[in-house]
């Protein structure tokens, strides 16, 4: 402890690196989440947004990543710790999805609100 362990610093990234390619290799919702990101981030370029904007669709597209990779380390564990079916074990994992499909909503009208008034204008 005390003085930073840079090998350690790095072989986490190295790890969490590889639980993106790994979730991207094995989750088809957040292969399209990562596509979707990416369309969103394109749109925001080609359309103009303000410093403001950026940061609150950027927070949105992290948090969405990131709610699909916590739902892929639910899954695993469940899968992992109950094997069998189990109440419980169901339950988690609907939670987990839940989360997502929550968040999933809020920016889908979020992203309406930032965008949709911009493209009424462009038209206008
Ligand atoms: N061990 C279990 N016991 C009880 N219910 C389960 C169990 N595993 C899965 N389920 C139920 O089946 C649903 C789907 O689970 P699954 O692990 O297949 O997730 P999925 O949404 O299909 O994931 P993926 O992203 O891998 O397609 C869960 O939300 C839960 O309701």
């Amino acid at each position: 402890m005390g003085r930073m362990d840079a090998r350690k610093f790095f072989r986490s990234f190295r790890y969490a690196a590889k639980g993106i390619v790994r979730t991207a290799r094995t989750e088809q919702n957040f292969r399209f989440h990562l596509a979707a990101g990416t369309a969103v981030v394109i749109a925001g370029a080609l359309t103009g947004l303000s410093a403001a904007e950026w940061s609150v669709i950027l927070l949105l597209i992290a948090g969405m990543l990131s709610l699909e990779l916590m739902n892929t380390a639910v899954e695993r564990v469940v899968d992992k710790a109950s094997p069998e079916w189990h109440p419980l074990a169901g339950q988690a994992k609907d939670a987990a999805a839940a989360a997502v499909l929550i968040y999933a909503a809020a920016s889908a009208v979020i992203g309406c609100v930032v965008f949709l008034p911009k493209w009424w204008n462009l038209f206008n």
